[in-house]
This record gives C-alpha cells, structure tokens and sequence, in this order.
C-alpha cells in the first residue's frame, strides 16, 4: 500500500469521483459510513453517548454523517458545528441539510465568540473539526477548541487526522493545536504524519478503513513510500520446492554472543532456523559451545580460539548469508576483525546489528567497505551515532535517504513503524507490531530472522520488508497469547510458526 502526500490523495478522490464514477457526496457517504462501522465496532453498547465537534471543511461533513448514521443506530449524539471561515464546503452544506434533529440527535452552531459547551467525561468525542486540508497552524478560535477537547477527559475519536496535525511535515506546528486522539480512524491511507513516533501523542490507536478509492488511481498514482501490509509480504514468500534439501534452504553464517552476551547469539540463532534456513553455523567465543548447543541444538558452531569475543574466523566461502553484530562487544580485536571480515565478504548478502553498528559508528571509515546492499539495522540512537542526529523526524528520514544512497545499503530503522530505507530512495513503513516488543533481544530476533531470509536466497530488500514484517507479526500473535507486558524475545521466535501460517493462508486465498 502506498503512502501518498496529502494533494495526492485529494487528487485520488477526484480521479475516484469521475471515473468510478460516484458523486462526491456519495463517496463523504461511503466514508462516513466505514468510520461509522468502525465507531460501533469500539462501542457497541448503544447507551454510549458521543459528541462530534465537525469543521465546516469536508472533515466536517464526514463529521456530520457520522452523527447522523450514529443517531440512526440509536446512539445518542450531540453535533457542535463550529462555523469559523464563512464557506462551507458544497458537501458539507448538503450533510447539514440532512440533519434532522431527533432525541438521538441535537445540533448546536458554535461561531467564534461563542462560549463552548461543557461535555460530560463519559461521552465520547468525535473529532472531526479537520482533515487532510490543514497546512498551517490552526488559527486562535480553533486552537482553544482543541484545547477545549484535549482538556475534556473525554476519549477522543479522530477521523482522518487527529485535527491541527498536518498530513507530512509538522516542524513548524503549534503541538497545542492539535487533537490529542485516542484513536484514529483514517480513511483509505495512511498519512506520513500518522506514522511517524514523535506523532504518537496525537495519534493513538490507528486504524485504517477502506473506502473503495479507485484502484487504478492507488496503482498508478506514483509514490515511494509504502506501508507493508499481509498482503504485500505474503506475496513475497518463496514456495519450498517437493525436491529440495536443507542445503536448498542456505547455510548461513551467524557472528555473535561474547562472553557476556552469549543470549543474544542463542535468540539470534533460534529465530534464524525457525525462518526456514537450512544450515546455520553460529560463531562465538571458545567454552561456550555448550550452552549455544543445549539452546538450539539444530545450530553448528564454529568457535572462536579467544574465550572472551570475536577475533578470528574460519573461511567463509561456503556460506550463503552472514548475520554479524548481536551480543558481539566492541573490543579492539574484534573491531580489527570485523573489518577484515567486512573486506572479505565483499560479495556477500549481509545483515548487521548491534554491537556490529557500534563499531561501525566509532570507526566510519568502515562504512565504505561496506559490502553492496548490506542490511544494516539500527535503532534510532545506533543510527544517530552512524548518520548524526535530527531534530525532527522529516529531516529523520531525510538522512535516512541520504545514508542508504550513500553507503548503497537497506537501513532497518527499528521503533513503532519500523522503517527500510532502500539505496534509490525508497521506503517501507512497518504495519505491524506492538509495545511489548521493546524488550531485550528482540532486535537479536529480527537479525536471525533477515539473516535466514537471505540465506534462502531472498534479495536484501525482500529480507529486509518481509523479515520486518514476519517479526512485527509475530510479537502481535504472542502479545495477543500472553500480553504485552508478559512478551519476551523468545516468545517471538516462538510466534515466527504461526506468522508464516498466517501469511500463507493469506497467500492462498
Ligand atoms: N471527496 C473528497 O475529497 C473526500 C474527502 N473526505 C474528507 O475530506 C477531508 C479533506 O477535506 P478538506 O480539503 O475540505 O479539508 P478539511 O476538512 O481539513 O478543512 C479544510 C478547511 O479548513 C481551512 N483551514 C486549513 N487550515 C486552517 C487553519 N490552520 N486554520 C483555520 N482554517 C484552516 C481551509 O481553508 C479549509 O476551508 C479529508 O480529511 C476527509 O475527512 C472524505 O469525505 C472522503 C472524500
Ligand atoms: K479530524
């Protein structure tokens, strides 16, 4: 799915209008109607009051379609229509015009003077006061609105938008003035801005609903930006052929654990072979052959002569892929070793991580050894080490282009929608994935997880995109199974199962 610019989507709509052909009003209708559905799915006791603040823009008119098919399945649901800029839009106007007071269903016109209305903190509020067309601060009267409702302690419901927020770039937003949701439902699309952590205070909960844009329109309207959805990774996935043997699946090659960190080495190389490698020799430090075995006795092991960390390796030509980094320690030798292992492996498919990160921030000039289209994966702090720092996410993802083109490398930026930067300037926003993947190993996890894939011969970007996914989807399934707060890296590895289930079946429909 792409992600488009706020004028894209408008221009998507039009497209929609005309060659689907509906009329405008027709698609506000369909709009609302799926924000609605939404709404009813999060409270489906109809004793629960809402109260929907609509602009006079087409948000607005969303806004007001939403209160009337609300009041219609019996909600009680009070509309404050606030009339600050004298032109109402032609959709709007009609949606007003099909208010049609009842018990279920009161209007009150706010104008700029006015004083507003005190609302119960049980009621919910619909936010609907702005769409995608804001593209400055939000004006005084509109900013004490949203005060108004982010004081309210009511739970907030935002359509589209949380209202304030602009679709892209907010660097030069007033962060009072705009809504802080508990949940917002946009429509068709995700926005930049909705995806984007220092947003998350706006946004809450996102969901998505479709509205039946035109799909010629979402093909062919260009963007390189993406949002990976089941639908995507599940195309992805390489059917395993009736002939094959384990040495079809790759042997990869895994440097990790110290002496300190063998558990990182340990979930590294779970999350690898539950991927579907068919070898797997892990390196690590000499004595601890052991434990690694006892772990995941499918492993082989390749020790180190030194029992602390990494400082030699044996031939890498027979491997297909090299996860390098986890749990792996910066020691000087090891710092030297990387770097010859870097020269060698030259033509090699390789994903780094962690401690390997490290070394490459403190040491740049490693970074034009790089090996082509390297996966590196970084949180947000390892890739400030690696590309400087930012002072808001738009110029995050600016360096984030710069970087990938630069070291001609896929970064996995890690966080809530994680982020795969391509070397020609794409990206793909992770979907998936919850809070209780911030957890310690869980990055260990994905590096298996990348390493696998392209072991098994899937290219750097599709190892990237998929293994980010089959990861967020597998915390999604074991946060489900044993909470959030209960999840750890190893329920992960042991959600990976059912994540390829769930993709296949999604496949094979
Ligand atoms: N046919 C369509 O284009 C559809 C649009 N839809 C809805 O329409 C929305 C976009 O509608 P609009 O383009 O009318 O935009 P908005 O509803 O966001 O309202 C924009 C209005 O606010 C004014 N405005 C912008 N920034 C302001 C500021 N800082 N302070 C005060 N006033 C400001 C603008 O001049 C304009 O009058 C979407 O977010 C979506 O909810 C949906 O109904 C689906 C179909
Ligand atoms: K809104």
């Amino acid at each position: 799915m792409k992600i488009f610019p706020a004028e894209l989507v408008k221009a998507i709509d039009q497209y929609t209008i005309a060659n689907e052909p509906i009329a405008s009003i027709d698609l506000m209708e369909r709009a609302s109607m799926a924000v609605t559905s939404k709404v009813m799915e999060l409270y489906p006791e109809s004793n629960q009051e809402f109260s929907i603040f609509a602009g006079s823009g087409n948000n607005g008119g969303d806004g007001l379609a939403i209160a009337r098919m609300l009041s219609q399945q019996g909600y009680r649901t009070q509309i404050y229509f606030i009339q600050t800029t004298p032109s109402t839009t032609s959709d709007t106007a009609i949606n007003l015009g099909r208010i049609v007071p009842s018990e279920n269903l009161t209007i009150e016109t706010l104008k700029p003077e006015a004083v507003i209305p005190y609302v119960t903190p049980e009621t919910v509020i619909i936010d609907t006061l702005f769409g995608s067309g804001v593209n400055r601060p939000l004006d005084a009267f509109n900013k004490h609105m949203v005060e108004y409702i982010n004081d309210s302690g009511c739970t907030i419901i935002s359509v589209d938008l949380p209202s304030g927020l602009m679709a892209e770039d907010n660097s030069t937003n007033d962060p009072d003035a705009i809504i802080r949701a508990d949940y917002t439902i946009t429509l068709e699309l995700p926005k930049l801005a909705l995806l984007l952590p220092e947003n998350e205070q706006y946004v809450g909960e996102l969901s998505i609903v479709p509205i039946g844009l035109h799909p010629k329109a979402l093909e062919g309207f260009p963007s390189n930006m993406h949002f990976i959805t089941n639908e995507m990774a599940s195309k992805m996935l390489y059917k395993r052929r009736k002939f094959a043997h384990k040495g079809t699946f790759g042997h990869c090659y895994l440097i990790a654990g110290s002496q300190k960190m063998l558990g990182a080495a340990i979930l590294s190389s779970k999350a690898c072979m539950k991927t579907g490698a068919g070898l797997l020799t892990t390196h690590i430090p000499a004595g601890l052959q052991t434990a690694l075995n006892i772990a995941v006795p499918e492993v082989m092991i390749d020790q180190d002569s030194n029992t602390e960390c990494f400082t030699q390796y044996s031939s890498i030509t027979n491997y297909d892929a090299i996860g390098v980094g986890p749990g792996l320690g910066t020691n000087t030798t090891t710092i030297a070793t990387l770097a010859q292992l870097l020269t060698d492996a030259r033509r090699m498919p390789m994903v780094i991580d962690a401690d390997g990160l490290n070394i490459l921030a403190y040491n740049k000039e490693l970074l034009k050894t790089l090996p082509k289209f390297a996966i590196l994966t970084p949180h947000p702090k390892e890739f400030e080490r690696l590309a400087g720092s930012w002072n808001n996410d738009i110029e995050k993802i600016e360096r984030l282009y710069q970087f990938a083109k630069e070291h001609s490398a896929y970064i996995v930026l890690k966080g809530a929608h994680t982020i795969v930067a391509s070397p020609d300037g794409r990206l793909w926003f992770a979907s998936v994935g919850n809070p209780g993947m911030a957890t310690a190993g869980s990055g260990d996890v994905l590096t298996g997880i990348i390493l696998s894939l392209l072991g098994q011969g899937y290219s750097p970007e599709e190892a990237s995109i998929l293994g980010v996914h089959l990861h967020g989807l597998a915390g999604d399934i074991a946060a489900k199974e044993e909470s959030q707060e209960a999840l750890i890296a190893s329920s992960i590895v042991d959600s990976i199962g059912r994540a390829f289930k769930f993709l296949w079946e999604i496949r094979n429909l």
